[in-house]
């Protein structure tokens, strides 16, 4: 399946090297755009087998999935100039642009698209990544869903959820992280070097999500079972409710929708 990807950023990088890791779409089949040349040599010397353009109309020519992966404020420019046929499927990581925006600038209104949110961690396979779908048929949406389950978690859902759910896993790994630095900011006020801070505050991390994710829990559950009465976690859990810990997460990924 010939698939085209515009953009060779953060997303449209990573979600190239994905796909040439993956099983579906044969690296061959692959083809990226991007004007900076040294970001495709990159790609090339890792992936010799993918193609590589500065042409963006080249790289859609023939394409039965194109990716754009440019940022939200070029999608008009560049999907306009694209001469697209109406089988093509249309796959736009831009977040906060509707399909009907994406729809006023190609030529056949009905044709099918996705909007497809990933997070950073697709260049680690390990993205939360977001789908809706227009125009699209079971068969499609499948397809999208096989593609990107192989770099992590994909999950189709409305596009009227799609902002709510941006904020909580695009912008939400963001806040992850701002965890993880925080811890090590601690850490290191009480003698615990930064590397190796960062890997045991990283691992606690990881290894709350697998709980979540491998088990049939929740984190009321979890949080439980550390917390022993009278311990040390349930007073550190107090502080941060003292200090607003969750109201503070609700509200940011309210303002990140
Ligand atoms: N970063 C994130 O966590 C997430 C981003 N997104 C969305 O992904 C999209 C891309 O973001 P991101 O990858 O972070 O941004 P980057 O800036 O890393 O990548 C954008 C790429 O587009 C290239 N580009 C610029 N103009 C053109 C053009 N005319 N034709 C082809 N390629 C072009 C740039 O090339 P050059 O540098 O050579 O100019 C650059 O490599 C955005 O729309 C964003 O909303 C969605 C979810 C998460
Ligand atoms: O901050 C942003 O706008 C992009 C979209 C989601 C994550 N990063």
């Amino acid at each position: 399946m010939k698939t085209a990807i515009i953009g060779a950023g953060n997303m449209g990088g990573s979600i190239a090297r994905g796909l040439a890791k993956g099983t579906i779409i044969p690296a061959n089949d692959i083809i990226v755009s991007n004007p900076t040349q040294s970001k495709l040599d990159v790609l090339k010397a890792e992936f010799p087998a993918l193609q590589t353009t500065r042409d963006n109309q080249e790289a859609v020519t023939g394409a039965e999935l194109i990716i754009l992966a440019v940022k939200p404020w070029l999608m008009k420019s560049v999907v306009s100039e694209l001469k697209l046929k109406s089988k093509q499927i249309l796959i736009s990581v831009a977040a906060g642009i509707p399909f009907e925006e994406l729809a006023h600038y190609v030529a056949d209104k009905e044709m099918t698209m996705f909007r497809l949110i990933p997070n950073t961690a697709i260049s680690e396979m390990e993205s939360m990544t977001l789908i809706s779908s227009r125009n699209a048929s079971k068969e499609q949406e499948q397809l999208l869903l096989d593609i990107f389950n192989q770099m992590g978690l994909a999950m189709l859902i409305p596009e009227e959820k799609i902002a709510a759910a941006t904020a909580m896993t695009s912008c939400g790994i963001a806040y992850v992280l701002k965890y993880i630095q925080a811890a090590m900011q601690a850490g290191i006020e009480m003698g615990i070097y930064p590397k190796d801070g960062m890997r045991m505050i990283a691992q606690s991390v990881k290894g709350a999500a697998e709980l979540i994710l491998n088990n049939d829990t929740h984190p009321s559950v979890e949080i439980d079972k550390v917390c022993t009465p009278g311990g040390i976690t349930i007073k550190g859990i107090n502080e941060l409710e003292h200090r607003g810990f969750s109201s503070a997460i609700i509200n940011a990924i309210k303002a990140s929708k």
